[in-house]
């Protein structure tokens, strides 16, 4: 039986990953789950799955479920270091890394140092800290799982001998504006960003998915994972979100993983691995399905260009990139910045930016920390200026 922590159960990938739990029949158990400040759904979660500890991000968020688990001889932990405790105790094997954002890269890092198996579904902290992280699970001789379903895909499809893979390809729904002109995608709004044709995720990556930025940092992640240079990573546009990715080997066979659009699978196989587990979710069936594959728009989704530069410029550009889409894309779903203006804020900032080459934590951080503010700085300059104007 493997022991799990799981970073981020109130969300997308948590609610699916104790899904996988319930169905996986005495082979997982959860010692801890965290979460920001979703007191109503971690106090179900805690009474159904029984973990020692509950950590919450949030101070106003543990005294209420202190209170509302009282009954239950549950530890209710707080913040960061309540996070990182949950993540190195003794008693656990597997940390699931499902929160939403680079705020997954402290946690992470700490894991590896324990010497725990990283099921890796946080793709954040590989931009932000690649380097760092595949170096320091390397040392430690960790195994980082992929739990994106794209990377999952690769990583099924990988034969033993790397060295003769030619490329990656990594397929893209293309999110719910594919085929749209840069001048149409002038009128997106909120509710149209966040209506995937495929996937129901939260919202941050449901935005990402849109502007095609979600593809530029799964570029940047699976270079770190399977340590393939950028030329030969292809993103390639799949609106049916069947095939999940490919690879190329050297003399030209395709190697492709198929299956629903239901994150449960890849979740199940980083929990699984080596070996794989019977379960009752809803089969692929292509009978009557047509498949169509299209080169992605790099003018009307620039977002992906910025990604292959900004992983292939490296340093601390990645983290900078992802630090200023985090903040723009909140702003986004808040409703202070247009569309379009996540595009430009990203841009901005990375473009002020002096790149460092140096990739310890505090650069990292203090990068991702001069990034936010200065997202901030544009969208407030954006905020002004358009309540001056009446078209915005
Ligand atoms: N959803 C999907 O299908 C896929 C997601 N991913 C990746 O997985 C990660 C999670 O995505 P998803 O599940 O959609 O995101 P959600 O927004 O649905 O969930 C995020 C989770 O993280 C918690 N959280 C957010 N911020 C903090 C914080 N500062 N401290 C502690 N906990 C925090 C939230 O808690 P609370 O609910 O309390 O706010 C919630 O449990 C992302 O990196 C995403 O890119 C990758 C592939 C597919
Ligand atoms: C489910 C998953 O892995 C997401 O990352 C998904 O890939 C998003 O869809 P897009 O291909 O539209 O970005
Ligand atoms: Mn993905």
């Amino acid at each position: 039986m493997k022991t799990l922590t799981l970073l981020g159960s109130t969300g997308s990938i948590g609610r699916q990953t104790l899904d996988v739990v319930r169905h996986a029949e005495g082979e997982l158990k959860i010692h801890a789950l965290a979460a920001a400040k979703n007191v109503k759904l971690m106090e179900e979660q805690a009474r159904l799955f029984n973990p020692a500890v509950v950590v919450m991000m949030d101070e106003g968020a543990v005294r209420e479920l202190r209170g509302r688990l009282r009954d239950l001889p549950i530890k209710v932990d707080q913040g960061m270091e309540g996070i990182i405790n949950s993540v190195t105790a003794p008693q656990i094997d597997t940390v699931v890394t499902a929160l939403s954002g680079r705020i997954g890269l402290e946690p992470t890092l700490a894991a590896i140092e324990a010497g725990k198996t990283i099921a890796l579904a946080n793709k954040e902290t590989l931009v932000a800290g690649g380097d760092l992280v595949m170096s320091s699970a390397k040392k430690k001789n960790c195994k980082i799982l992929p739990v994106d379903s794209e990377h999952s895909a690769i990583f099924q499809c990988l034969e033993e001998e790397s060295k003769t893979i030619e490329k990656i390809i990594l397929t893209a729904s293309g999110g719910p504006f594919f085929g749209w002109t840069k001048e149409k995608l002038g009128t997106v709004t909120l509710e149209k960003a966040l209506r995937h044709p495929n996937w129901e995720m939260g919202a941050k990556i449901t935005i990402d998915s849109s502007t095609m930025m979600n593809k530029g940092l799964e570029v940047i992640e699976a270079h770190h994972l399977f340590n393939i240079e950028y030329d030969g990573i292809e993103v390639l546009i799949h609106p049916q979100s069947v095939v999940h990715s490919m690879v190329e080997y050297c003399d030209g066979s395709v190697l492709a993983q198929l299956g629903r659009p239901d994150m449960r699978l890849p979740i199940q196989y980083a929990l699984s691995y080596p070996t794989r587990w019977k379960n009752p979710f809803e089969r692929l069936n292509l009978r009557g399905k047509t498949l169509t594959f299209h080169e992605p728009d790099f003018e009307a989704f620039p977002a992906l260009a910025m990604a292959y530069q900004a992983g292939r410029q490296g340093g601390t550009l990645p983290a900078v990139m992802n630090a200023a889409n985090e903040v723009a894309v909140s702003a986004f779903l808040q409703k202070k910045v247009s569309y379009l203006g996540i595009h430009d804020i990203v841009g901005n900032v990375c473009s002020e930016h002096h790149v460092l080459d140096n990739m310890d934590l505090e650069s990292i951080l203090d990068a991702d920390t001069w990034a936010r503010r200065r997202a901030e700085e544009h969208i407030a300059r954006l905020e002004a200026r358009c309540s001056n104007r009446k078209d915005c």
